[in-house]
């Protein structure tokens, strides 16, 4: 799966750019604030029909234009290919999938499967649960597609709870009190077997990366296991009222990365704390290859921070290895490391919004 043609319009400083990147790995650089980031944004928002940046889409709309699009030809395999395009004006989102419109986000994820990685990607290791809780669900859904309606139908359960909670109408609470310890479970044993699959996979993509011994990861359900969830929610109830939530149910998991037994976080440097994360990233996109034999793109913007030379090395070598598109950015050429060894791989320079495909014989030493 990648992307054969892109069409950008109104993305940031963007103001209308198409490219053909390379089915295999895609350099672009520039300097700062030339829009490399904005290219990067724009793939995301095809992918994922929000930014990685803001939840706030107005501020990635061109300044004074009204809406942006994102289209691009997505080779699917076996030579066919499905146009996918996006329009966001900052209230709604249009979705085009091979020139019908469709409601569900979920539809343009699976046309074309993301896995991002920037500076502040680090956060799924040293912020709240939530970022976590979103990571395994993304791998879930990838994997199974009866996941995500059972997530929404849980969802839906707990928001009638929390509503009942919050008026304090709970005569009819044991309803969905109900549905929540059914569908809670299978969200639960979802996360808990994607965890066993990606356990071995994170543990040999690390040792490629990562001098670190005893690396485990565990599952976090989001209630205290030892006890059954149905009894948790009847002595809970005063306290779920008090505060108008409910307090227990795999809407509160997580997951914990561990280092000798230790939140990984609490004893690593940043720099590898960063290197696992891209890992944790990695491993995911390698799990679904294993399992599907194919993946949309990786995108890694902003290569050089806080990596060393020997590590980007080590991870341009990874992802030339593996089957999937990639699209890295950097300020300078140089970030990239030795491309002559890589074959299959395009240049991008992009100067106030403007990208330009550069063309480097292969073999050339940059
Ligand atoms: N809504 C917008 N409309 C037009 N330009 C914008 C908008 N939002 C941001 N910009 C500008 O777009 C330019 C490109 O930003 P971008 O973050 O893509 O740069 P970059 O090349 O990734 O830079 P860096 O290397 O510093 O991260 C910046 O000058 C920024 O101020």
């Amino acid at each position: 799966m990648s992307l054969q043609r892109l069409d950008i319009y109104n993305v940031r400083n963007i103001c209308e750019q198409s490219i053909t990147p390379s089915e295999g790995l895609n350099f672009i650089y520039g300097k700062n604030a030339s829009g490399k980031s904005a290219l990067i944004e724009a793939i995301f928002l095809l992918g994922r029909a929000k930014s990685f940046r803001t939840s706030f889409i107005k501020s990635v709309i061109s300044f004074e234009q009204e809406y942006l699009i994102v289209s691009a030809q997505v080779l699917h395999g076996k030579g066919s290919s499905i146009q996918l395009g996006i329009q966001m004006d900052g209230k709604d989102v249009e979705i085009r999938i091979n020139q019908q419109t469709s409601q569900k986000r979920s539809d343009l994820a699976y046309g074309l499967p993301l896995q991002i990685i920037h500076p502040k990607s680090v956060e799924l290791l040293d912020a709240g649960a939530q970022i976590r809780r979103e990571f395994l669900d993304w791998g879930i859904f990838n994997h199974e597609e009866k996941f995500l309606p059972v997530w929404r139908k849980y969802k839906k359960a707990l928001a009638q709870r929390n509503a009942l909670l919050k008026t304090k109408s709970v005569n009819q609470i044991h309803v969905w009190d109900n549905e929540l310890v059914n569908y809670g479970t299978i969200v639960n044993d979802y996360r808990q077997q994607y965890l066993e699959k990606l356990r071995p996979v994170l543990k040999a993509t690390m040792a490629r990366f990562l001098a670190l011994n005893d690396i485990d990861m565990c599952l976090v359900s989001g209630w205290d296991i030892t006890k059954q969830l149905e009894q948790l929610f009847i002595d809970d109830l005063e306290k779920d009222m008090r505060y108008g939530y409910t307090h227990s149910g795999p809407h509160r998991g997580d997951f914990h990365l561990l280092v000798d037994n230790k939140l990984a976080k609490d004893v690593v440097s940043r720099g590898q704390l960063k290197l696992l994360v891209i890992c944790l990233k990695l491993a995911q996109v390698e799990l679904m290859i294993r399992e599907r034999d194919s993946f949309g793109c990786i995108l890694i913007d902003d290569f050089a921070a806080e990596l060393d030379k020997d590590n980007r090395e080590k991870i341009l070598k990874f992802l030339y290895g593996i089957n999937c598109q990639v699209f890295i950015t950097a300020t300078e050429i140089i970030d990239f490391g030795k491309l002559d060894e890589i074959k299959n791989y395009k240049l991008f320079h992009v100067e106030q919004g403007k990208i330009s495909c550069v063309n480097v014989p292969h073999g050339t030493s940059l």
